[in-house]
């Protein structure tokens, strides 16, 4: 068995959470309140940032030049395409670039980010991969089941999104780095695999929580 196939299966649970999480079906039945969705743009700004630089480690520690140029490729990719999305949003929603940027993080966003870069500086080429996985794969996967709602992707509001995320161009992100892992852990031993699988579910579990940390807009306790 592949272990991405693995973590497929192990994942679901956590996955299924997310998929009916109210943030998740709002986006698709577009009844979400937009000052959720705002919280949620300008902290998914800061979180893509980070997200961008693991993909920079990602090229420091890849074994070949392919790796390096793809690495290189998904970066361009995040900072380029999916901000851009950010971007426009922001505009839309009266959000200046200067507040965009000047947004203080969240703790789930903090803890999510810095536990990724943690991994990700101290671990191997496939620690990263299993740490950054869950992202570009469960929201394909969640961009797709989307999609098949009535008018999701044309909605005023959440349509750009729903049709960004289910393109075929982030399913293919997701899926070299799901190969790419099945490859470099073909003759991995089962204390590895567990290793994996644990920070796997880890950013799986983070996702969740970001749906929820933006339906609550839950801020600091204890800020000015
Ligand atoms: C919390 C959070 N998790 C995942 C993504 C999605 N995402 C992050 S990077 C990437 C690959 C190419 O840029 C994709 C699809 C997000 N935006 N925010």
């Amino acid at each position: 068995m592949k272990l991405s196939e693995r973590l497929y299966e192990k994942a679901q649970p956590i996955w299924e959470q997310s998929h009916s999480h109210p943030f998740v079906q709002g986006i698709g039945n577009g009844t979400l309140d937009i000052e959720k969705f705002k919280f949620f743009m300008c902290q998914d700004y800061l979180y893509l940032i980070d997200y961008a630089r693991l993909f920079a480690l990602g090229s420091l520690k890849a074994h070949n030049l392919e790796t390096m140029q793809t690495f290189a490729k998904m970066l361009h990719v995040t900072l380029d395409e999916e901000m851009s999305l950010h971007r426009a949003y922001a505009k839309r929603l009266g959000i200046s670039k200067e507040e965009l940027e000047a947004t203080k993080p969240a703790p789930t966003t903090l803890a999510y980010s810095s536990y990724m870069l943690n991994i990700a500086q101290r671990g191997s080429l496939k620690e990263l991969l299993a740490a950054v996985m869950p992202c570009a794969w469960s929201y394909y996967e969640i961009g797709k089941k989307l999609s098949e709602t009535p008018g999701a992707m044309e909605h005023v509001w959440y349509g750009e999104w729903v049709t960004m995320y289910q393109s075929p161009e982030f399913g293919e992100v997701a899926e070299w780095q799901i190969d790419l892992l099945d490859q470099l852990t073909e003759s991995s031993s089962e204390e590895e695999l567990l290793e994996l699988e644990e920070i796997f579910l880890t950013t799986s579990r983070f996702e969740y929580m970001f749906w929820d940390m933006s339906y609550q807009q839950a801020m600091w306790p204890l800020h000015d």
